[in-house]
């Protein structure tokens, strides 16, 4: 089996072997050499001895500190006695503590040499002129640890770093400075949409500082024509938009609503609480996939829906009407309209029913809500929403809503979310960006003159719960908004009160050279930038008598008397 020891054989290896082969004389970094004192010349005597005294001063400093922290660490752990898991954390604040000194410790463990290399160094700088040989700077290098070398090479690193910024900054700034306005030619020339943006930043920080940047012989008028022309042509809008667009927002604000209203908005459901708890849906939803959350404080029902893996619009809970699709600014106009069970509501422009139908869910079912739209293709949707969300408190009719004051009147409360120019919703419908035009703002302005006047004539001011109108729109357009309300405001004995709603951007009193009713900053703006939901308005107001007002008030209206 294994091979026989031969204990009696003596084995004399051929050569020195591996073990015994001689290694050479060892080599010492020069720092390390103790010279002998006596060889050392005058000046380098002196620098030992300044080395020396130096060294210990500096021990004696960098003692203090430790003992300091010793103490400290002591003071915390008796301060921690009365803890129960404290004597444990006592000792990780000691042992914390213990870990620190030896941080502290490592340069101090070789002080000597540290303080010395400092010292060295501190000294040749004032023997520089005189004593500074290529030796020297060697010894220095080889008296520094390697953490001090590494240290150095960082420092050396961060310094080159710091001049690099420095230079580039002073280019950027250079740049804006430099920044000259095209000619007509390079005007005419097209440029890519990356140059048109590099420009869209110039302009604005030149506009920021008009005075010292803008090119002498150029009006602010002209860099204004050509930060909306290239704006029209980076956001694809056409040029009345955007210059509406840039009247209404100060221009940092701009680009921020112009990049926003770029993106869709979070998709949002309503819970249907006629059929359901929003608890109950989203444990339903979320058994089925769906990743949601709560809107926000600001509403019980509402729900943000993040993810799905099903389509919302066919979930056996959409089907069953446990929920409506609807954007989060719809919400708002009927918060505003605070709908009581009992009251007579009419929604005057209501296709295709999610408001309507949040109004009949806080109605309970109860009272009688007229749902009311001009167009008879789009009640169908309504009818077909109410049927699904179990809606049965409602009258659906189909009337120019300028004619019913003249059909039905005295209602508790109603709702006029007007057609309207939609400058809140491009990201939903980009068409808006290039399809509006001042005539098209003009209609509008028009029909929602004439549609508020005849939803506050449709309500009762002796209502005894209401007396209230509720006037949106998904535009941000001031000449759909404020200026409507204000007109309303001179034509009847209304009041705009607070929407109720606690957040929303208060309403503009002054746009452009328009004064209006200093009470519509009690009106509330959303944005998309702000509020990630879609650009929107409202208005609520209190009629105060059934007077219709032309000037002064000339004729009575008594809108309980049908
Ligand atoms: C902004 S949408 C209403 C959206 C609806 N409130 C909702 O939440 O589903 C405006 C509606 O006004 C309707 N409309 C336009 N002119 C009207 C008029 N003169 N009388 C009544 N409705 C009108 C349109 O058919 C459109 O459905």
């Amino acid at each position: 089996m294994g091979r026989k020891a031969k204990y009696d054989e003596v084995v004399v290896p051929a050569g020195p072997g591996r073990k015994s082969k001689k290694q050479s004389d060892p080599t010492f970094p020069k720092g390390l050499i103790v010279k002998d004192a006596s060889s050392l010349s005058h000046r380098q005597k002196q620098r030992a001895k300044k080395r020396q005294l130096k060294s210990k001063a500096q021990k004696a400093k960098s003692n203090e500190p430790k003992k300091k922290k010793m103490k400290e660490s002591v003071i915390q752990a008796a301060k921690k006695d009365d803890n129960e898991t404290e004597s444990e954390e006592s000792e990780e604040v000691a042992s914390g503590d213990e870990h620190e000194v030896p941080e502290v410790q490592m340069p101090l463990a070789n002080a000597e040499d540290s303080d010395a290399s400092n010292s060295d160094a501190e000294s040749e700088d004032s023997d520089a002129k005189d004593d500074e040989t290529e030796d020297e700077d060697e010894e220095e290098e080889s008296n520094l640890l390697p953490i001090e070398k590494a240290n150095k090479k960082l420092k050396k690193k961060q310094e080159k770093e710091r001049k690099l910024a420095a230079e580039e900054m002073q280019e950027s700034i250079t740049h804006q400075d430099i920044f000259t306005f095209p000619t007509a030619e390079e005007l005419a020339n097209p440029v890519s949409l990356q140059d048109v943006q590099q420009r869209i930043r110039d302009v604005i920080i030149v506009l920021s500082d008009f005075k010292r940047l803008r090119d002498k012989d150029r009006a602010r008028k002209e860099y204004i024509d050509l930060l909306r022309t290239d704006l029209c042509i980076y956001f694809s809008y056409n040029d009345f938009l955007m210059e509406k667009l840039m009247q209404i927002f100060p221009m940092n604000e701009l680009l921020e609503y112009l990049e926003a209203s770029e993106v869709q908005r979070p998709m949002t459901i309503r819970t249907n609480s006629l059929k359901t708890r929003r608890r109950d849906l989203a444990q339903a939803l979320i058994n089925r996939g769906v990743n949601l959350d709560p809107i926000g404080k600001w509403t019980k029902v509402g729900l943000v829906v993040y993810s799905s893996q099903v389509p919302m619009g066919a979930t056996p809970e959409y089907l069953a009407g446990h929920y409506i699709l609807q954007g989060a600014s719809s919400f708002l106009p009927v918060i505003a309209l605070d709908p009581k069970e009992n009251e007579r509501v009419l929604d005057m422009c209501s296709a295709p029913g999610g408001k309507s139908s949040h109004i009949a869910a806080l109605m309970k079912n109860t009272g009688v809500l007229f749902s009311n739209d001009v167009n008879r293709d789009r009640i169908k949707a309504v009818i077909g929403n109410f049927h699904r969300l179990g809606i049965v408190n409602s009258v659906i009719c189909s009337y120019d809503g300028r004619k019913i004051p003249s059909i039905i009147k005295g209602f508790d409360r109603v709702l006029l979310d007007a057609p309207c120019t939609g400058t809140g919703v491009v990201a939903k419908d980009p068409g808006v960006k290039i399809n509006k035009d001042e005539l098209d703002v003009q209609r509008c302005c028009t029909l929602q003159r004439e549609l508020l006047l005849a939803a506050i004539d449709s309500v009762n001011a002796r209502s005894d719960t209401g007396g209230i109108i509720v006037y949106s729109t998904c535009s941000i357009l001031p000449e759909e908004n404020e200026w409507i309300v204000d007109y309303a405001l001179k034509k009847r004995d209304v009041k705009l009160v607070p929407t109720g709603l606690d957040f929303g951007e208060e309403g503009f009193t002054n746009y452009r050279h328009h004064r209006f009713h200093p009470t519509l900053k009690l009106t509330r703006r959303f944005y998309p930038h702000t509020h990630n939901m879609d650009g929107f308005f409202v208005a609520k107001l209190k009629k105060f008598s059934n007077m219709v007002v032309k000037q002064e008030i000339v004729e009575d209206d008594d809108a309980t008397s049908e």
